[in-house]
């Protein structure tokens, strides 16, 4: 632990950043089983703000955890590890005046919380995907959830690892059988609807 740090407060600031893109900069945390569709929504939905103009950046769990988590596994406390660090890397992207997606299974509450708390009250908006296993076992895009029923992989998520559905996120996305630029279009509607974009 460092000691003897003290904060510097800077003049251009997360205001005056927000003010010249234009924008109010916020995460749309997306979470959800491996395979529910974080990435494929999270990557159609950035083009969408994209071409409205927004300044966006997408934080994607595969992607992060090349670099930043790379030393991280997949028990509760790496895990935690894994949020811990990209919810810090979130808040810096939000005081940089970004527009933020991620897409991280993020399994427990009290982490997505950490997110939550460290940002101001209407920054965080947490997206459940909420896409059964059963679906997110047939699709099974990177055929780790075959590898995971044959003792392959250990603590996989929704396996032999726990998900906590979120309590009160504030989109929910049920499963609907449609394909993906549909859906996409589906979370886009209800972000506009409820006014959070
Ligand atoms: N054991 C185990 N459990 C879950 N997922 C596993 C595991 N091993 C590897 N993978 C792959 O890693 C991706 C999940 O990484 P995350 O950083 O999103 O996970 S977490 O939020 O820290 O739980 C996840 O990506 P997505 O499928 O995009 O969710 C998997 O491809
Ligand atoms: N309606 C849909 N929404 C999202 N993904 C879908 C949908 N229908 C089929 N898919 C497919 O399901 C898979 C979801 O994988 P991915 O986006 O990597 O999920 P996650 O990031 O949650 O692991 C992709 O292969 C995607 O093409």
């Amino acid at each position: 632990m460092a000691t003897n740090i003290v904060w510097h407060k800077h003049e251009i600031n997360k205001t005056t950043r927000a003010e010249s893109l234009g924008q109010k900069p916020r995460v749309l945390w997306l979470t959800g089983l491996s395979g529910s569709g974080k990435s494929t929504l999270a990557n159609l939905l950035e083009k969408k703000l994209h071409e409205q103009g927004k300044h966006t950046y997408l934080l994607d769990g595969d992607n992060v955890r090349h670099g930043l988590c790379g030393d991280l596994g997949f028990s509760d406390k790496d895990r935690v590890e894994n949020i811990r660090r990209i919810s810090e890397v979130a808040k810096l992207f939000v005081d940089s005046g970004l527009v933020v997606l991620t897409a991280f299974i993020s399994p427990f509450q009290t982490d997505r919380d950490f997110c939550r708390n460290l940002l101001a009250e209407d920054e965080f908006i947490e997206v459940f995907v909420d896409t059964p296993l059963e679906v997110c076992e047939q699709r099974d895009p990177k055929g780790l959830y075959k590898k995971a029923r044959s003792g392959e992989i250990k603590h996989f998520t929704g396996i032999d690892s726990a998900y906590e559905a979120p309590s009160s996120p504030e989109v929910h996305l049920p499963y609907q059988e449609e394909s993906a630029e549909d859906t996409a279009e589906r979370l886009f509607n209800l972000l506009t609807e409820k006014g959070l974009l």
